[in-house]
């Protein structure tokens, strides 16, 4: 997540109840001696685990099950979600960065923005990206099932109907060609042409 340099300390906060458990990740995370791993805190004390922090990914709270809504686990989340903007806003630093994943992630963040003044706006964030990167996968499957394939055999459905080669479209291509390369094409979106450079490298 921070690159292959950069070494951390973690601190990670749980409830009273899952103290223990809580205490047998930290001995996991020591047992396995990750040379970036330079400290971990296990705390209850939302304190604690708020001092000093440079990166807050905040997952802490009820999951929904089966059945539920994002908004059934609401009222359940956003209290605690207050509890740690106070934390965040008096005993992180300044520059945090934060990450909210817990439920209803959206009104979490806005919670935790309007308690925790001093870390800035722009720092304060959600999980929305789990969406946009299945959007990716999604599409990703569907080009691969339906699209490549009627690309491929668009030239001999063409022919079929004609019975000669592709002709407007094949000039109208060659002008676009010699347009782009001639004049440049506008900027877009750069994930868009990674994926697009995925696909074409996959074919
Ligand atoms: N935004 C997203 O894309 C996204 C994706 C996955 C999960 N989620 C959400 O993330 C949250 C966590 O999901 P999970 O599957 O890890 O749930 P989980 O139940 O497995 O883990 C939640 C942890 O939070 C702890 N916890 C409960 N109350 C707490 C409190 N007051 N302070 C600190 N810790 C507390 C629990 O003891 C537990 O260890 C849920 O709200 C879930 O809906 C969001
Ligand atoms: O849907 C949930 O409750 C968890 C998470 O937000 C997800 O989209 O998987």
């Amino acid at each position: 997540m921070l690159g292959p340099d950069q070494p951390v300390i973690i601190h990670m906060l749980d409830i009273e109840a899952a103290a223990d458990s809580l205490n047998g990740v930290k001995m996991e995370l020591i047992d396995a001696a990750l040379p970036l791993l330079k400290g971990v805190v296990a705390t209850t004390d939302v304190v604690e685990a708020c001092s000093g922090v440079e990166i807050a990914v905040m997952v802490g709270g009820f999951h929904r099950k089966e059945g539920m809504e994002r908004k059934d686990v609401m009222s359940k989340n956003v209290s605690i979600y207050k509890a740690y903007a106070s934390a965040l806003d008096q005993h992180a630093t300044p520059h945090c960065k934060v990450l909210v994943v817990a439920n209803p992630a959206n009104t979490s963040v806005l919670i935790l923005k309007e308690f925790a003044h001093s870390i800035p706006e722009k720092n304060i964030t959600c999980l929305t990206r789990l969406d946009q990167n299945r959007a990716l996968g999604q599409i990703s499957e569907k080009l691969k099932e339906e699209f490549v394939a009627r690309v491929q055999q668009r030239g001999a459905t063409i022919i079929k109907a004609r019975k000669m080669s592709s002709a407007l479209s094949a000039a109208s291509a060659a002008c676009d060609h010699m347009r782009d390369w001639l004049l440049g094409t506008p900027k877009v979106c750069m994930s868009f042409l990674s994926f697009l450079f995925f696909w074409f490298s996959s074919l």
